[in-house]
Order: structure tokens, then C-alpha cells, then sequence
């Protein structure tokens, strides 16, 4: 039975090459990596994890006030009930936050990517997310860059296509399950991210699974204190499927734990909207299957239709 080895970050100024090895390896084998020693300050994830409890708590009417379907939900609320996975009729159990980027007044990204509202009934809200946002950015790039070198590019080859990127992170609340949800419903459906990279806090209390290709559904079981890290549809079609976006799903609690809430918070490390994603050489070298090329701002619409956040 495949399980997912972690991988120690200081390895990553002690020795890149052997770094990115390891996590080029795992994320073949599986899709996803398990980071032990990672560099986000605990004190700035308890923060978020404090103000995402606060946030949550909220009545329903004042988090209808932050949803904006009209943008995909790619910013501020979505309710209970709104997502749901590629394919699947039902929904999902969770209710989420979205904070996106913070950009320049003059930028000209503006026109595609939308400020985050302000939580105004949680006074640490605003500030505990963009902290939280950067570290999460700083600490993607970073292993943007042992991807770079496991793929044979110049270490520095995605900071220009990541550095204005649509990147959302987003806090999860699935609640406690008092009774049995109806038939057929799960905390998260079988999906695939659509972004590069996710990077993933809060994976401590059961439930994530993710599909091996030969052990089918595998425990994603990190300890206290770590991170995971998974492959995207985006990083899977840059590299013609030799890093596969693996389907992952996160399961409803044992009756032990039903009386439980699940807190998670993935970061969709996204490209610059205008960033082109087409096949890199030593992954069509390595036998990868070739997609056209996209824009990612393209990409990104398609996929959220299919998953029921934009109603076209
Ligand atoms: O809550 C989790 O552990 C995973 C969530 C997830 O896969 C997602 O939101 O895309
Ligand atoms: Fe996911």
C-alpha cells in the first residue's frame, strides 16, 4: 500500500537538487507531498484558524452579504451548498472564504482579478488572512522553484508567469454532522484542483484521500505541523501529464468524530491570468501527452463552469 513519505524543507537549502528530487518523485508517484519543517510562522496560521472560527460563526445573513456569484464565488463567501464536484449532481458539505490577491491600484490585472471584501464583524479577519496569503505565496514560489529544477528549466523559469497570479486562499468549514447527512453526500467530492499547485493546511483531522493509480483511495494523513502540497490540472497540462493532478476527495467523519467540525485551508497557487500554458520539453521528452495551448485566465473560466461556480 503506496503512503506518502514526508519530505524535510531544510533538505531544500541544504541540498535543492536532492530537494527537488524528492518532491518531483512524489508528486509522480502520487500527485501529492507532504512538506515536515515547512517555513509558515505557526503564529500566523492559529491567527487565521482563530478569525476563520469567529467568521464562521457569523449568522448566515451576514455571510450571504460577502458571496458574489456573478464572480464565480472566486471572492468572499460561498454558502453551504454551492459547490459541487466536476460531474457530480450533489453538493458538497462545506461552506468556504475566498481571499485573492491584493493588487496595485494601477494594475492591469484589475480588470480580470477582484478585490476581497473586508470582514468587518471580525477585527483580526483582514489582517490574519493577507498574512497568512503571503507567507502561503513566498512559500509556493519557492517550491515553484525545486519543480523548475526537476523539470530541467531555470530555477527562476515560473516567477514570471506566478508573480501577479490568480492565487485564492481558501478557508473551509465543513460542520459537525449531528445526523447523517442525506445519501450519497460527502464533506468533498472526488475532484481535481484546477490551479498549479495547492498548498494545504489544517489536513490534520481525517477525511482527505487522495486516488493512487495503482492502490486506488490512499490516506493524505500529515502530522501536526506539517503541509501537503498537490499537483494541479494546470501544472499537469505544463507538464503533459508526467505530474498528475490527482482526484482527491475528503470523506465524511467516523460516528466518533461526526461531532466534530473540519477547518482546512488550501491555497490554489494560480498563474498570471495572461500566462500560457502549453507542454514543457523534457515532459514531452519523457514520453507526456500533449494538450493545445491555453491562457490560464481561459482555463480557469471552463473549469469553473464544470464545477457549478459560474453559471454561463
Ligand atoms: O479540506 C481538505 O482537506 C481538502 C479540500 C480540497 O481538496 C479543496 O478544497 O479543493
Ligand atoms: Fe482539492
Amino acid at each position: 500500500m503506496t503512503t506518502i513519505t514526508p519530505i524535510d524543507y531544510s533538505l531544500w537549502s541544504r541540498d535543492p537538487n536532492a530537494f527537488a528530487a524528492a518532491l518531483g518523485q512524489s508528486f509522480v508517484e502520487t500527485g501529492f507531498a507532504i512538506i515536515d519543517h515547512h517555513p509558515v510562522d505557526q503564529s500566523v496560521i492559529d491567527a487565521v484558524n482563530a478569525a476563520a472560527k469567529d467568521y464562521f460563526a457569523l449568522p448566515e445573513a451576514a455571510k450571504k452579504a460577502y458571496e458574489d456569484a456573478d464572480d464565480g464565488y472566486q471572492r468572499g463567501h460561498s454558502s453551504f451548498g454551492v459547490e459541487n464536484a466536476k460531474g457530480r449532481a450533489v453538493h458538497d458539505l462545506k461552506e468556504f472564504w475566498h481571499t485573492g490577491r491584493a493588487l496595485d491600484a494601477a494594475s492591469p490585472y484589475r480588470a480580470i482579478m477582484k478585490d476581497t471584501p473586508s470582514v468587518t464583524e471580525v477585527a483580526s479577519f483582514d489582517g490574519a488572512t493577507r498574512a497568512l496569503y503571503h507567507a502561503l505565496d513566498d512559500f509556493g514560489r519557492n517550491l515553484m522553484e525545486a519543480v523548475a529544477i526537476y523539470l530541467e528549466l531555470d530555477q527562476n523559469w515560473w516567477d514570471s508567469r506566478v508573480d501577479n497570479g490568480n492565487s485564492i486562499l481558501r478557508l473551509l468549514h465543513y460542520p459537525p454532522q449531528m445526523s447523517p447527512p442525506p445519501e450519497g453526500t460527502v464533506r468533498a467530492g472526488a475532484h481535481e484542483d484546477i490551479n498549479l499547485i495547492t498548498l494545504l493546511l489544517g489536513a490534520e483531522e481525517a477525511g482527505l484521500q487522495a486516488k493512487h493509480k495503482v492502490d486506488g483511495w490512499i490516506d493524505v494523513n500529515p502530522s501536526q505541523g506539517s503541509l501537503v502540497v498537490n499537483c494541479g490540472d494546470m501544472l499537469q497540462r505544463f507538464t503533459a501529464c508526467i505530474l498528475p493532478s490527482t482526484t482527491h476527495r475528503v470523506l465524511n467523519p467516523t460516528p466518533e468524530r461526526a461531532k466534530f467540525p473540519r477547518y482546512s485551508m488550501p491555497f490554489f497557487m494560480h498563474l498570471n491570468p495572461d500566462a500560457v500554458i502549453k507542454p514543457i520539453p523534457s515532459c514531452l521528452a519523457r514520453g507526456g501527452v500533449a494538450e493545445p495551448e491555453i491562457t490560464a485566465a481561459d482555463y480557469l473560466y471552463e473549469r469553473l463552469v464544470e464545477i457549478g461556480l459560474i453559471k454561463p
